[in-house]
């Protein structure tokens, strides 16, 4: 639909470089300063005065250790480690502005449920609803082996386990605390009303949780939910739960196919199309002129590094890429990380050779990279839009801040000026700001019908009682 509204996402992670392996060394480059909240706080600004609907903050429990067997040139590049809890930067964040949404990664893998409830819960307190949580099964064995598993469970099954994870979290958040259980009644003397809390008696497969939620309801209860599935199992999770759903998909043709396949699996689902927010992983390079947006995309280059990019690479795919040749060409293996990832990179009519692959990777991971003026690279974004059918982009960073600076500085305007982009935000909590309807989850969603958890306690009785 020509004259869409495109929306912006910051794309970041709470350690140097994110996805732009080597860049940390440019002389611009300010990422190495993510120990301090000031530096957070600043972009944070930054990007609410460019109306980016959030800054999306990624997160890995392990480190890139498949390239040639060791984590070696992870520690040199500062390849995602060192790397620090991104939670704790959502209340510095909403300290420092009034509207941007704060996206915390964490994994359904590594922590218990009912702990990370209270965590998101009290996120979404302090920042009055402005909370999302990208919901990720993670890929690396080394975050598998440390936190005491003997090994990251199979793809199938980490579904599985999410699956169940986000049913104890939707008892929680939606079904233990009623609306109006809090009363700060000083008269009575009652702060909260017993009979309006209950106990979610959760016993599944993987978790326990007979209890009550520790915090009471926050803005959303159920913070906005992302996902970013993008195997046969990943799609089917992200279109029955995710509000905002990440991509990375290198060409218009690969995302056009996901993203019609995402709706079309929502819908089947019983939610609508609209119900999902679609966002494609994407660099900007901007300049006042096309030739010196090249230039500088060109210096960047010069920094960006062939190991660190094959890290990241071998860390998402599972896939050792360090004991090939830079011209062997990347065959389609089987994988227990990132399958999507392989798909990628072999669906291609031309196979990709491994250099390509690292040069591709160098400069913010496997979305494209669009350089260019205000105007050209307005009109690429345009086009990929009403090509695809993508709501907006995940814009990663070759260098930080500056290329957020100049995406709210040039390109954002210029989008305004063709009003295709937002010019102010919308009031409320996140999910109200991005669906312009209420707080909480609406019906459609799963998560709704745990609202009255009596009914669903007894509806779990009776099913077991029914297949004893
Ligand atoms: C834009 C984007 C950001 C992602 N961020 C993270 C992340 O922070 N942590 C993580 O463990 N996985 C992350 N992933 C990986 C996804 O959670 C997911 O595993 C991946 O898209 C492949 O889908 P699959 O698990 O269905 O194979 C991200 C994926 C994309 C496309």
């Amino acid at each position: 639909m020509p004259g869409q509204t495109i929306r912006f996402n910051a794309f970041d992670m709470n350690c140097v470089g994110h996805q732009s392996p080597g860049l940390w060394a440019h002389p611009r480059d300010r990422s190495w300063r993510y120990k301090d909240l000031e530096y957070w706080q600043d972009l944070a600004r930054t990007l609410e005065r460019g109306i980016f609907d959030g800054i999306f903050i990624a997160d890995v429990v392990g480190y890139y250790d498949v390239y040639k067997g060791s984590n070696w040139h992870a520690l040199e590049q500062a390849a995602q480690i060192p790397v620090n809890d991104p939670l704790q930067l959502a209340a510095p964040i909403a300290l420092a502005t009034d509207h941007l949404g704060i996206g915390i990664t964490a994994s359904t893998s590594f922590e218990h449920p009912y702990t990370f409830a209270r965590r998101l819960s009290t996120a979404d307190h302090h920042t009055k609803g402005r909370i999302g949580w990208n919901i990720v099964t993670s890929y690396l064995e080394s975050g598998a082996r440390n936190v005491g598993q003997s090994g990251l469970q199979r793809h199938d099954n980490r579904y599985e386990v999410a699956s169940e994870y986000v049913e104890v979290l939707y008892k929680l958040f939606e079904g233990s605390w009623e609306d109006g259980a809090v009363l700060r009644d000083r008269d009575r003397r009652i702060f909260t009303d017993p009979s309006k809390v209950h106990e979610i008696g959760h016993r599944g497969r993987h978790f326990t949780v007979p209890g009550y939620h520790l915090s009471e309801p926050s803005p959303q209860r159920t913070p906005v939910l992302y996902q970013a599935g993008a195997s046969g199992p990943g799609k089917a999770f992200a279109a029955t739960h995710a509000e905002c759903v990440f991509v990375a998909a290198p060409l218009k043709a690969m995302l056009r196919a996901y993203v019609s396949d995402v709706r079309a699996k929502a819908v089947a689902a019983g939610r609508s199309a609209e119900d999902i927010l679609i966002y494609n992983l994407t660099t900007v390079i901007v300049a006042e002129t096309d030739e010196a947006a090249q230039r500088t995309f060109e210096d960047y280059q010069n920094y960006a590094s062939y190991d660190g990019a094959l890290v990241f690479m071998s860390g998402w795919s599972g896939i050792d890429f360090g004991q090939y040749a830079p011209t062997d060409l990347v065959k389609k293996v089987e994988t227990n990380a990132i399958v999507s990832m392989v798909e990628t990179f072999t669906a291609d009519e031309k196979p990709w050779s491994i250099a390509e692959l690292a040069r591709w990777g160098g400069i913010g991971g496997i979305g494209p990279v669009f350089v260019g003026s205000p105007t050209t690279v307005a009109d690429i974004l345009q086009e990929w839009v009403e090509e695809t059918g993508v709501d907006g982009f995940n814009l990663a960073y070759a260098v930080t801040p500056e290329t957020f600076e100049d995406t709210v500085n040039l390109l954002v305007p210029e989008l305004q000026r063709r009003g295709v982009y937002p010019k102010a935000y919308r009031p409320g909590t996140l999910r109200e700001k991005l669906f312009g309807r209420g707080a909480y989850l609406p019906e459609s969603h799963p998560a709704h019908g745990y609202r009255d958890i009596e009914a669903v306690k007894a509806r779990e009785t009776a099913g077991l009682a029914a297949a004893e």
